[in-house]
């Protein structure tokens, strides 16, 4: 199967600064195989062909931190502690969870994600054959955990899950799924708990995926435990010599910045603004970041802290915040963003090789923005209004590892509303009482 697209004005992504081009762009099987001129021979050859006038195409968008499945409690439990969201709310609510919830939270996630142009997501929950199956259903993209922690309840159900989930899916969906281990984070994970984790991921040789420094409470907590910030115990226990996937990283003191850029970290940082707004968690210092030398790539959260798993909200939050945090309006500018959403957080994920660029030989995982709507109009600047002035509704198109999963706004493997109805329902049983 060939699909052309022509007349796009194509970001590739591959550049200091982005420079958009007009040209075409042609997908064989899975792979992007030309980009920008098509051979004549090979565009009359092409199975199917999209007319892109007036559309961006660009890499799919890579969202490096979400709980997908909890989509199913969008909107349950608002404007609480982050502590507190999770230790009353979003815990006993998850307690009455099943795999079938599971399997429709994802789903209905991805249904989000596929209509806002994310193609790839990282992922960390429980019944993650249900994620994976998701994951396989809807066409997508994935980079999956199952989240651990260090509960009463012991923690032979939980590295089974993680073992099956590597066993099972690993390459999956014709290389779709990759499966990182997943410890949770600083104050769940004891030391002897996450060595045991770090064997599990070397056994394998898979990267890791942990929440790091989200909140001041989580800080407080780790000073009191072990007096070290979460950073400088991360690295006493050894985390920093695999490749790590680090969600939010919000409160890190100039020494933990120099412990990561010293380690020469493989991986990088999962920034999640609207979260941190929303928590009141506070803003990450990714400026400080870049400035090391360290890759940062935009995640959202899951939908309950999130609330939207659009990826176009995130990146407009993620410049807003450098600047003001800053007091200069030149920090983290539309071109360093953009990067930021797509080729950095590929290579956050250890998926930089496959995907992040429009180049010949990378997945085909390629979006068309339509650019025709006023609130994108005139075209001085299109990098600038596709980070600032864009959101996930104008996305028109969503291509992954070649098939086209929505054309038209129209998604073709999901059925968007047969889920609504059945998520409603099941929405309701779980957070009764809590
Ligand atoms: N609760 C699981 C393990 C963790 S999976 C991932 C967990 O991350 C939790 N989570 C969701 N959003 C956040 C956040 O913003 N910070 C920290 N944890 C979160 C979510 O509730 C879920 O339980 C067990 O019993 O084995
Ligand atoms: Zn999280």
């Amino acid at each position: 199967m060939s699909l052309l697209i022509t007349n796009a004005m194509i970001l590739t992504m591959t550049g200091e600064t982005v420079t958009p081009i007009h040209g075409d762009l042609l997908i064989e099987g899975d792979l992007i195989t030309a980009v920008g001129e098509v051979p004549a021979e090979k565009k009359a050859q092409a199975d199917e062909v999209i007319d892109a006038q007036g559309m961006a195409a660009l890499p799919g968008l890579v969202n490096c931190h979400n709980h997908a499945a909890m989509s199913i409690l969008r909107g349950f439990s608002e404007d609480l502690r982050l502590m507190e969201w999770l230790s009353q709310k979003m815990w006993p609510a998850e307690a009455r969870m099943t795999q079938e919830d599971v399997y429709l939270g994802t789903l209905l996630a991805a249904a989000e994600m596929i209509k806002s142009g994310t193609t790839t997501f990282a992922d960390m929950y429980v019944f993650t054959d249900s994620v994976a199956q998701a994951v396989i259903d809807s066409g997508m993209r994935a980079s999956l955990t199952r989240g651990m922690i260090d509960a009463p309840d012991g923690q032979e159900m939980r590295f089974a899950e993680a073992r099956a989930l590597f066993e099972k899916w690993n390459g999956a969906g014709d290389g779709r799924i990759s499966v990182m281990a997943g410890p949770h984070g600083p104050h769940t994970c004891p030391p002897a708990f996450l060595q045991e984790i770090f064997k599990l991921a070397e056994e394998f040789n898979a990267p890791l995926h942990i929440h790091l420094a989200e909140t001041t409470e989580e800080v407080e907590i780790i000073r009191r435990e072990y007096g070290l910030t979460p950073t400088e115990y991360l690295k006493e226990v050894g985390l920093f010599d695999h490749h790590v996937v680090l969600a939010h990283s919000v409160h890190l003191t100039a020494g933990d910045i120099e412990i990561l850029r010293s380690a020469n970290l493989r991986g990088g940082i999962a920034h999640n603004p609207v979260s941190n707004l929303k928590l009141g968690c506070g803003i990450a210092p990714v400026t400080s970041y870049l400035q090391a030398g360290l890759t940062v790539g935009i995640g959202t959260d899951g939908p309950g802290s999130a609330t939207t798993l659009d990826l176009f909200e995130e990146i407009k939050a993620a410049a807003w915040l450098q600047k003001v945090q800053t007091f200069d309006p030149t920090a983290l500018n539309a071109s360093q963003v953009l990067h930021m959403a797509t080729r950095e957080g590929a290579k956050v994920l250890a998926l930089d090789s496959q995907i992040g660029t429009l180049e010949a030989g990378k997945k085909a995982d390629v979006i068309l923005v339509d650019t025709h709507a006023a609130h994108l109009r005139p075209h001085h600047d299109l990098t600038a209004l596709l980070a600032y002035s864009a959101n996930g509704a104008d996305v028109h198109t969503t291509i992954v590892n070649g098939e086209v999963l929505m054309k038209g706004r129209k998604l073709t493997k999901l059925d968007e509303q047969a889920l609504i109805a059945e998520i409603e329902e099941r929405a309701k049983q779980i957070t009764a009482g809590i």
